[in-house]
């Protein structure tokens, strides 16, 4: 029987593990089992969740209630009693149980047949490296920053310094919505003709990940415009829209672009030890499998720090071993060049090194910052020290002066 399984964290009575899992593998599929009928019973045997394995863990206590400890609960769901889409698989496996507060949804395992149900992204970490043609070190993003009620002409002096400072992709902040001054399409046309005029002054190849925003039903048409357009690269806020519509995105032909998954609002149902979903699970591997190319997830070390076993977490579920293309990770909020050792020693180079502030603040400007951060990047590459390499590379030693190494 195929089945998929949830692994949970919860907190419960020392060996009462066992009774809350069947309660949760009974209450999420056939409600009631042992009022029924022998006949009926049967018949909904193969409907019925199973409970694979239930661990306490004795000396993890909870923080409140000390007669209470940490246990792992894990669960099957038999993949007949739901199509094969996100909404229904979460709405079985964490759909009412969500709202109980007091529990976790750790991970989800698919059977490796069950994941052709999903596309996984489109151009992955090769197709992304084959567009730049860049092959041998982390990429580097900067995002826009500061361009709400500013216009085109804005926009597009921004963008043209930040790809002068050699970051590989830019992206418009999560932020910036459709409006009257810098309006989507003319977004995408006007920083193609930068972004060309850069690439033929410098031979440097920058992309522009343009922010997909608006009601759900205009997306599609949007997306496909966008392409139309010549965009390189779609930002999209998945988790105020939900995974399937990301999936949705992703899979169109028409659409085919590579796909930025942002993490805005999944701090909502992610922070929480005691509830909601873990982080390598909601910006990881479903991100992954529902179609986007990259994941922004915040890193262990700048402004909104996650985890950092969290956000390592998130690393492998993007980029372990699958028969799903391969996302790139994008650790992100509060980086500065400083971070860049760090950075790369944690995520490898199959990572994308991405700022704003940390372009935009550099005392010679987001090309001074961009060309700190790629310094910083070959540094590493070549066993030096940021300090060793400053000594040859003004914009690296002005960034390390303003922002240190931590
Ligand atoms: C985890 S937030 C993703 C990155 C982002 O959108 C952003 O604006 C970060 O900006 P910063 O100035 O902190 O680099
Ligand atoms: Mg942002």
């Amino acid at each position: 029987m195929s089945e998929i399984t949830a692994t949970y964290h919860t907190y419960t009575k020392i060996g009462q593990g066992a009774k809350k899992a069947e309660g949760i593998a009974l209450g999420l599929t056939i409600g009631s089992w042992t009022d029924l009928p022998l006949l009926e019973q049967q018949q909904l045997a193969k409907h019925k969740g199973r409970v694979e394995s239930v661990q306490e863990f004795h000396h993890d206590v909870h923080p409140v209630h000390k007669d209470q400890i940490k246990a792992e609960l894990k669960i099957s769901y038999p993949t007949a009693n739901y199509s094969a889409d996100l909404p229904a698989i979460l709405t079985t496996v964490f759909g009412k149980l969500s709202l109980d507060g007091q529990i976790k949804l750790i991970d989800l395992s698919f059977t490796p047949g069950y994941l052709e149900n999903f596309p996984g992204p489109r151009f992955g970490i090769d197709g992304i490296r084959s567009l730049l043609n860049v092959y041998d070190r982390p990429l580097v993003m900067s995002i826009f920053k500061g361009v709400i009620g500013r216009d085109l002409d804005f926009l597009t002096s921004q963008l043209r310094e930040q790809a002068l400072g050699g970051v590989d992709l830019v992206k418009d902040d999560e932020i910036l919505f459709e409006n009257p001054l810098t309006p989507f399409e003319q977004r995408i046309t006007a920083s193609k003709e930068v972004l060309q005029q850069v690439y033929e002054q410098t031979g440097h190849c920058t992309l522009y990940a343009v922010n997909l925003t608006g009601r759900t039903s205009q997306l599609r048409d949007k997306a496909r415009k966008a392409r139309e357009l010549g965009a390189d690269a779609l930002l999209f806020n998945v988790h105020t829209y939900g995974l399937d519509v990301l999936q949705e995105l992703a899979e169109d032909d028409e659409i085919s672009l590579p796909l930025m998954a942002h993490p805005a609002f999944s701090g909502a149902f992610t922070s929480s030890v005691f509830y909601g979903l873990s982080s390598p699970l909601a910006l990881g591997k479903l991100i992954r499998y529902a179609g986007a190319d990259f994941s922004l997830f915040p890193s262990p070390y700048g402004s909104v720090a996650l985890e950092k076993s969290a956000a390592l977490g998130i690393g492998v579920m993007l980029t372990e071993e699958a028969p799903l293309k391969r996302s790139f990770p994008v650790p992100s909020a509060g980086i500065h060049p400083g971070l860049v050792p760090l950075l790369m020693e944690d995520f490898g180079i199959d990572s994308i090194i991405n700022a704003g502030g940390g372009v935009h603040g550099h005392p010679q400007g987001a090309a001074g910052g961009g060309k700190a951060f790629r310094q910083a990047v070959d540094a590493v590459l070549g066993g030096m020290t940021l300090s060793d390499a400053s000594a040859r590379h003004p914009e690296l030693a002005a960034a390390l002066e303003l922002w240190g190494t931590k």
